[in-house]
């Protein structure tokens, strides 16, 4: 009886305590309250069954944001934060800005993993340096300790992973291009996907597949002692969709694209420059590489004298610097980096520059046959299918066309009827141009060069 009243005595105390600190916590200014939490921690912990872990947004380094840190926040905004009771609300700059929420300062909330529940909180130390206020946000995970080994080797890991991997999904994509030796990038949000290329099936499968696979490569690279690398070259005529293809393979594995123009660059030591400074999850493109790596030679037949004018600012990439930049230099930095040159002349390109191991994978792009068709009167039209389809595809199996320029005549859409008609009018118009087209085929760029 004695002793029952003191444990109800004690119990009563402690409540009071706890609630006077959960008020204190609320309403006390950022100074007084880290103080007080600090004194009462010390004070209860002995008492308590739990342990807790801190995250603390900038550890060492000023001004670099811990990467557990922001992992744990990606990962609580999409799975426990809209629990809380009071959020903080932000627009995310992706592709589709989309709201992010995550819990206000001084929250906590629940969660459960495997069964286990664990308590995130979150708060800030201000700290007064030189007249400015510094604030270092923190998380605070909180648990029973009978899942101490539990939490720090699997369920930590589980978090850190699953919040860096969707801040790459949902992190604004960047574009860069290169004025001399330095990047400059702009938001990517080009919209074209493999589904709105025109190119046969079984061709796009492959194609995405290649990629899917060398995405989820990171163990397979590691194992046959090779860089975490791939080269693609896309060749075809002018408007077969080569650029287009480009977008369309950043959208799907989620990279960034840098742009390199070859031209602006100096010579090969600012080109190694430029690729250390690239980053993995990237694609890296020389567009029509034909007119960049030949463009020494042509210098080379110039005027002497306007040869020397340029000498000063003329670019000295070398192929062999070129080559060095796709093998050798790969090595040095990191992995998951596609690289793709595209040409119009596939034919004019120094074997040693696209030989398998280099490029690994030769794509081309063409004419618009049938298939492609197909694709570009769903996107442009939203038709399956069309009387005048089987006239199209007959012309098509004999009038080279580009999509490009499929796409043009498909594009002021509203008229069915009127896109189809113009279109079997304009493949029609080039039989008749051009003598023999119907048995021997023709190109539509013969009647437009005409
Ligand atoms: N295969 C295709 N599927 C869908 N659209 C295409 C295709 N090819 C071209 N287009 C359309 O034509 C336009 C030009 O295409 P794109 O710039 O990709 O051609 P390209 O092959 O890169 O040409 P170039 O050799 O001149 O650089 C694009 O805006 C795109 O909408
Ligand atoms: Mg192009």
């Amino acid at each position: 009886m004695w002793k029952g009243e003191i444990f109800a005595q004690l119990g009563s105390i402690i409540a009071t305590f706890v609630f006077i600190k959960a008020i204190l916590e609320r309403y006390l200014p950022h100074q007084l309250r880290n103080s007080f939490q600090k004194q009462f921690q010390t004070f209860f912990s002995f008492l308590s069954p739990y342990i807790q872990i801190t995250f603390n947004e900038f550890t060492g380094e000023r001004f670099m944001q811990s990467e557990a840190y922001s992992a744990i926040e990606t990962y609580l905004s999409s799975n426990s934060s809209a629990q809380a009771k009071r959020l903080k609300a932000d627009i995310v700059k992706n592709s589709t800005q989309s709201l992010s929420l995550s819990m206000d300062d001084n929250e906590e909330v629940a969660a459960e993993f495997e069964g286990v529940k664990v308590y995130w909180a979150s708060g800030k130390n201000i700290s007064k340096t030189q007249q400015i206020n510094d604030e270092n946000r923190f998380y605070k995970l909180r648990f029973h300790k009978k899942h101490r080994n539990f939490i720090i080797k699997t369920y930590l890991d589980h978090v850190l992973k699953e919040g860096k991997l969707i801040k790459i999904k949902t992190r604004q994509r960047r574009l860069f291009t290169n004025s001399s030796s330095k990047w400059s990038h702009v938001p990517f949000e080009h919209p074209a996907t493999f589904q709105t290329i025109a190119m046969e099936p079984e061709k796009r499968r492959d194609i995405v597949n290649d990629l899917l696979k060398f995405s989820k490569g990171e163990e397979f690279y590691a194992k046959i002692g090779r860089a975490w690398k791939r080269g693609y070259l896309l060749y075809g005529p002018p408007g077969t969709g080569k650029s287009t293809m480009i977008a369309a393979m950043a959208n799907l594995l989620s990279y960034d694209i840098y742009d390199l123009e070859l031209t602006s660059v100096k010579d090969n030591t600012e080109l190694k420059k430029l690729l250390i400074a690239t980053s993995s999850k990237s694609i890296i493109v020389i567009e029509d590489i034909d007119c960049s790596v030949d463009l020494t030679a042509q210098r080379a037949n110039k005027r002497a004298d306007q040869e020397q004018n340029e000498s000063k600012n003329s670019s000295k990439i070398t192929l062999s610097g070129l080559l060095n930049f796709i093998d050798g230099l790969w090595s040095a930095c990191g992995g998951e980096r596609i690289i793709v040159f595209t040409t119009n002349y596939v034919e004019k390109l120094d074997p040693a520059l696209i030989r398998r191991g280099r490029m690994d994978k030769h794509i081309e792009l063409s004419y618009c046959g049938f298939e492609g068709f197909k694709v570009l009167a769903k996107n442009y039209l939203d038709l399956e299918w069309h009387y005048m389809f089987s006239r199209i595809e007959d012309l098509l199996g004999r009038i080279e066309i580009t999509p490009a320029d499929v796409a043009e005549i498909l594009m002021p859409a509203g008229n069915v009827e009127i896109c189809l008609k113009n279109l079997i009018s304009t493949l029609e118009g080039v039989e008749e141009t051009i003598p023999g087209a119907a048995e021997s085929g023709a190109s539509y760029n013969q009647v437009e060069l005409d």
